[in-house]
């Protein structure tokens, strides 16, 4: 659990949030400049804030009124940036152990062995960091946070400096660590896609504020909808299976749940029973009442209104499709198709609009 109510100045800027999370993943998305770093920065405690009080579990790190702060090396908290920040001069294996050997032995919690193993980092152990790819550099930077056996995770944009390839390589590792270690992860990044790939808990930021937070399918994030917030690219992300190829066509056919309809991507390479992530552009999306008999696009899918918020000109539709789904629609399309919840529909979207982010592991 985290529990934060801060203030913070500098120069023009301020910051202030009051919020708290459960636990699992929270995303946190804004435009540059908005203070996501230096919010983390706040929690890690690498800055001080005028005011607030800041807790990790049971324990409270900063609270200046009461005369409470703890130093950023007693907090247990583990950070990854942009830039892996590897000690050059030590060996792969030295930079995983150097945080490890200060944690005391009773407080360490997460082993070498297991770390090595989850990451895949066994044939890097003895290279030295400047010999290692941008994704092998992240890798090992989140195995030497993992090995300070943190009771908190902290990214920092970790995959902004990788292309989509190596960035779609690196996350089905940060799931296995969210899946198998059960760690708290504040993760931040300016894209929404990445941020789904982990959780669906978004806390949004704008000049210092939390603007909105919930999850991205639930509500509470009517933000997306501000007039300031149109360069955000709202998206959907689903996992599926591979279920078959259709050279013909050029498709590839994806079940989704067992129950819903199956889904056609852009034919892409990937075993059959494979499991998958695909994105798909919530502006992909077109709605209509009834089932089109013939029609060219490949997905007709069929869904049920399960949230509308109107602002500014815009809807955005929630939906049940099997997987839930967001579509951002004008008022006049929405009106057009008198949208309501509970309102059945059906989603058409072409094959080629469901990108292949990357495979599970
Ligand atoms: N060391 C510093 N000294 C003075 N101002 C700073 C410093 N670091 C950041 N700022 C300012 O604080 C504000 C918040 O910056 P911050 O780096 O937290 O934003 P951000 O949301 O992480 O941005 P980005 O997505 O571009 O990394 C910005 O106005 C920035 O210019």
């Amino acid at each position: 659990m985290l529990a934060l109510d801060l203030c913070f100045r500098r120069g023009d800027f301020e910051l202030v949030v009051n919020a708290q999370a459960e636990s699992g993943v929270v995303g946190v998305f804004g435009p540059s400049g908005c203070g996501k770093s230096t919010l983390l920065k706040l929690v890690a405690g690498l800055l001080k804030p005028q005011r607030g009080r800041i807790q990790v579990g049971d324990q409270v790190l900063c609270d200046p009124e009461a005369g409470i702060w703890v130093p950023p090396h007693r907090r247990r908290i583990g950070m990854i940036f942009q830039h892996a920040r590897l000690f050059p001069h030590l060996s792969v294996q030295q930079n995983l152990l150097y945080g490890h050997r200060l944690v005391p032995p009773d407080q360490r919690f997460i082993q070498p062995d297991e770390v090595i193993d989850l990451l895949e980092l066994k044939t890097l152990l003895g290279r030295q960091p400047g010999s290692l790819s941008g994704g092998e550099a992240q890798r090992v930077a989140l195995g030497r946070a993992l090995l300070c056996s943190p009771r908190l995770l902290l990214c920092d944009e970790p995959l902004s400096a990788l292309d989509d390839r190596r960035k779609n390589r690196i996350l089905p590792f940060l799931r296995r660590v969210r899946d198998h270690f059960r760690l708290p992860m504040v993760y931040v990044s300016h894209d929404l896609g990445e941020i789904l790939q982990l959780g669906s808990q978004v806390w949004i930021m704008e000049g210092g504020r939390l603007v909105a937070r919930g999850d991205y399918h639930g509500g509470g994030l009517d933000a997306w909808l501000a007039p300031n917030a149109g360069d955000h690219v709202l998206v959907n992300v689903v996992e599926a299976v591979v279920r078959a190829h259709q050279e013909a066509e050029g498709t590839t056919e994806l079940v989704l749940s067992p129950v819903g309809e199956p889904w056609f991507a852009a034919r892409f390479e990937a075993p059959l029973g494979a499991k998958v992530m695909v994105a798909l552009g919530a502006d992909e999306i077109a709605l209509v009442p009834e089932r089109v008999p013939v029609i060219s696009v490949q997905n007709q899918v069929q869904a049920v209104v399960t949230g509308l918020v109107r602002r500014e000109g815009r809807v955005l539709c929630r939906l049940d499709a099997g997987v839930p789904l967001v579509v951002a629609l004008t008022c006049r399309g929405a009106e057009q198709l008198a949208l309501s919840v509970g309102r059945k529909v059906f989603c058409l979207f072409k094959a080629r609009a469901v990108n292949l982010l990357g495979m599970q592991h």
